[in-house]
């Protein structure tokens, strides 16, 4: 059975961070992974694993823009279109590897996540390979900081999720950034830092944090500008309406976070169903609501 875990989200989430960590955990613990970089812009030459297959052995976002003319983002897409074009070469490459683990590090382009049909048709073809694929999707922690990017956050990732049907994990990552102010726990956003209490409302999203207390900014912009006020409303009730997405909090300063993340993407795959059984590993939600 081979496995692919795509590493997706917005560009600077922590994507390739979190896939050389993840490389590097399946190494100490004796399993076989590989990478796989799909982005044709990124700069492996210096980084600490080497793709097994690269996208930019295909076409490379430099040869988009020097021999046609593409600006960076024109050209990018142009790369993604060429790869659409030679599935083929993908399959090709792909099928040197049984009974592995590859770890499909994306671009950070969110018009691929959004609507582009490239992740849609690479997932069809892995899955007509027979190889089992599951999706982890990364915001970084940083967008708690403003509720408002946090929820065009959380939107983006509901709107990945639907356009993939998949197995999908959602990560915030850089949880080692999260600072807390120890003289006043219920600060909370507004100042840049997040209160503990306050964590679990946004691990797994609390719509009502959109909702306008009186006196704050949101009640303010509310009276300011009514159809503002108007599209939060909505988009409490859909997310009320459709609790699709919670992450799971990544520290890689703290390993179990790593591996807790890690248990939840084998456990998506069944990873390992068909070998010896194995300690069964808790795959319930108190890991993280430890953070409360
Ligand atoms: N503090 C902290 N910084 C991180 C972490 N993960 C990544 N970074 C930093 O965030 C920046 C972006 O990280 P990348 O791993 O390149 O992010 P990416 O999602 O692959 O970015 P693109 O491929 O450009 O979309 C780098 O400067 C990293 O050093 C983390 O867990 N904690
Ligand atoms: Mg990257």
């Amino acid at each position: 059975m081979r496995y692919a875990v795509l590493v997706t989200g917005p560009a600077g989430a922590g994507k390739s961070t979190f896939t050389a960590s993840f490389l590097t955990h399946l190494s100490t613990t004796r399993r076989t992974a590989h990478l796989v970089n799909l982005d044709p812009a990124a700069v492996t030459e210096n980084s600490e694993y080497q793709p097994v297959i690269d996208i930019k052995d295909l076409i490379s976002v430099d040869d988009a823009m020097s021999e046609l003319g593409y600006g960076p983002n024109g050209g990018l897409v142009y790369c993604f279109e060429y790869l659409l074009e030679n599935m083929d070469w993908l399959e090709e490459e792909l099928g040197g590897f049984d009974d592995d683990y590859l770890i499909f590090d994306c671009p950070g382009q969110i018009e691929l996540y959004t609507h582009h049909p490239f992740l849609p048709t690479l997932v069809r073809h892995l899955n007509r390979m027979g190889i089992r694929t599951c999706a982890t999707y990364l915001i970084e922690s940083q967008f708690m900081e403003d509720k408002y990017k946090f929820f065009s956050g959380v939107l983006s990732a509901m709107s990945a999720m639907v356009n993939l049907e998949i197995p999908w994990i959602n990560i915030m990552s850089k949880m080692d950034l999260v600072t807390q102010n120890p003289d006043d726990p219920a600060s909370g956003a507004r100042n840049g830092f997040i209160a503990r209490k306050n964590i679990a409302r946004f691990l797994d999203p609390d719509p009502l944090l959109l909702v306008a207390a009186p006196g704050d900014d949101a009640q303010k912009q509310a009276e300011m500008n009514p159809r503002f006020h108007s599209l939060n409303q909505a988009i409490v009730q859909l997310i009320e309406d459709h609790p699709l997405v919670s992450f799971l909090p990544l520290d890689l300063s703290d390993p179990d976070t790593l591996e807790t993340v890690i248990s939840h993407i084998d456990y998506t795959m069944q990873y390992g169903e068909d070998e010896e059984p194995r300690e069964p590993r808790d795959m319930d939600e108190g890991d993280f609501q430890e953070m409360d």
